[in-house]
């Protein structure tokens, strides 16, 4: 229809915006942003916590203000791409007509929920709906890069203070099933650089101690280890989000020349760079221990330094994770809408990769993850990532069926069933 046909323009406009770090066009995205918040109704502010940093701060005021608040949040920046590698250029939007694929980057992380969020709300709007409490959305920067100067700032912040959240939610992933996953907690993320040295030598030369024997070394026993967490993975043992992953980033080392590497010379330096995800149920001290003795020690000429180390723990130390069961009423209520709109929801996981909830989870807010997209495969970062027009609509209603139903929530200090005076 012809509706449909404006929401999925909307949609592929927004896609459209090179918002690719490490120099994402936030300027753009916020004055797109802004404009689409016009059309719904709501009320727009610019933060700037951090210069060249805008974070965008949308309001459905409530019935009941008083209330405690639901922030829909979106993150607007996404990773550098390989635009030579896609078949249809990253930021083109390319609609194929015949499957009703949309090719984007960014297209499933996580523009898609941003732009659903905002098209569920003006359908709410025009059906006449009207939240009892305050409806909040955050388009934010930075998330790609690890969120503090983007959320991090944010939640330190007197804005967000008086927004009195009492419920976040925020990116999931994609299913390729008829399931839609939700997320309850995340790993932790450590980034870590590992760093040889070692005697110089000649390149037709047996010897020890050189650089690279040192590092691969432990580049040997990381994978062993690496092995043993995805068999599990593999046997069915664990979910991906309860094993720790480990991956190399990169690999640095050799004497270059205009035209490559020295070859027939052993490199007194060489480096590996090392993703790492630990689950929060997982001990740090093991892996902390780990890591000095055996991925990293100095008895081998290693060196080991952290580029970002995070613990998902909240205040008194435990894995910060939302329950995801009948103790929590924001659960209950999250599963019924789902359902009322025709989805069928997974067993809550815990999310493999890492988003900008768990800087509210820490501070002991409830956050799920939830991205409405099945019978899509999981692409982000990846090459051609697309996602069908036809599941970009149904998530709209899915988010419509949710937001009517958070946004009335039973609070336990009001008596919800005499509302007379609403
Ligand atoms: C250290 S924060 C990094 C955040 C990023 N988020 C999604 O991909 C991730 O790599 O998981
Ligand atoms: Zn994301
Ligand atoms: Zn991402």
């Amino acid at each position: 229809s012809d509706a449909e046909e404006a929401v999925v323009s909307r949609f592929r406009e927004y896609l459209r915006i090179d918002t690719a770090q490490p120099a994402p066009d936030y300027a753009a995205a916020v004055a797109f942003l802004r404009g689409q918040a016009g059309a719904a109704g709501l009320e727009a502010r610019t933060l700037e916590l951090v210069a060249g940093k805008p974070l965008l701060l949308l309001r459905w005021p409530g019935r009941r203000p008083s209330l405690p608040s639901l922030l829909l949040n979106s993150h607007t920046d996404v990773v550098p791409s390989e635009p030579h590698k896609w078949d249809h250029p990253p930021f083109s939007a390319a609609l194929d007509e015949a499957s009703g694929r949309i090719y984007a980057l960014k297209v499933e992380d996580m523009k898609c929920v941003g732009m659903q969020y905002l098209e569920a709300i003006r359908r709410l709007r025009s059906a006449g709906f009207i939240p009892d409490r305050n409806i909040y959305l955050t388009f934010v920067p930075d998330e790609e890069i690890g969120g503090h100067e983007g959320i991090e700032a944010f939640v330190a912040s007197k804005e967000f203070k008086d927004m009195n959240v009492g419920l976040v939610l925020d990116e999931g992933l994609a299913s390729p099933g008829e399931v839609y996953r939700v997320f309850y907690g995340e790993r932790s993320p450590w980034w870590l650089t590992i760093k040889a040295k070692g005697a110089p030598g000649h390149g037709a030369k047996l010897y020890d101690g050189s650089a690279m024997e040192n590092l691969m070394k432990s580049v040997e026993a990381i994978r062993r280890f690496r092995t043993s967490q995805f068999d599990l993975v593999k046997s069915g043992a664990k979910a991906e989000g309860d094993v720790v992953s480990v991956n190399f980033a990169y690999l640095k080392a050799g004497t270059p020349t205009p035209t490559g590497f020295v070859m027939n010379l052993q490199p007194s330096e060489a480096e590996i760079g090392l993703d790492i995800r630990l689950p929060p149920s997982v001990h740090t001290e093991a892996l902390e221990k780990r890591l000095a003795e055996e991925w990293a020690p100095s008895s081998r000429n290693l060196t080991f330094e952290f580029k970002q180390k995070t613990s998902v723990l909240d205040n008194f130390g435990k894995p910060a994770v939302t329950p995801a069961d009948s103790s929590n009423v924001w659960w209950a209520l999250f599963e019924e809408a789902v359902k009322r709109a025709g989805g069928k929801l997974g067993k809550p996981e815990i999310f493999p990769a890492s988003t900008d909830a768990r800087y509210f989870r820490v501070l002991g807010i409830p956050a799920f993850g939830f991205s409405p997209m099945t019978n899509t495969p999981i692409l982000l970062h990846d090459h051609n990532e697309f996602l069908s027009k036809d599941e970009y609509l149904k998530g709209i209603g899915i988010y419509e069926s949710i937001i009517r139903t958070l946004a009335t929530l039973k609070d336990s200090n009001v008596d919800y069933e005499s509302r007379a005076e609403l």
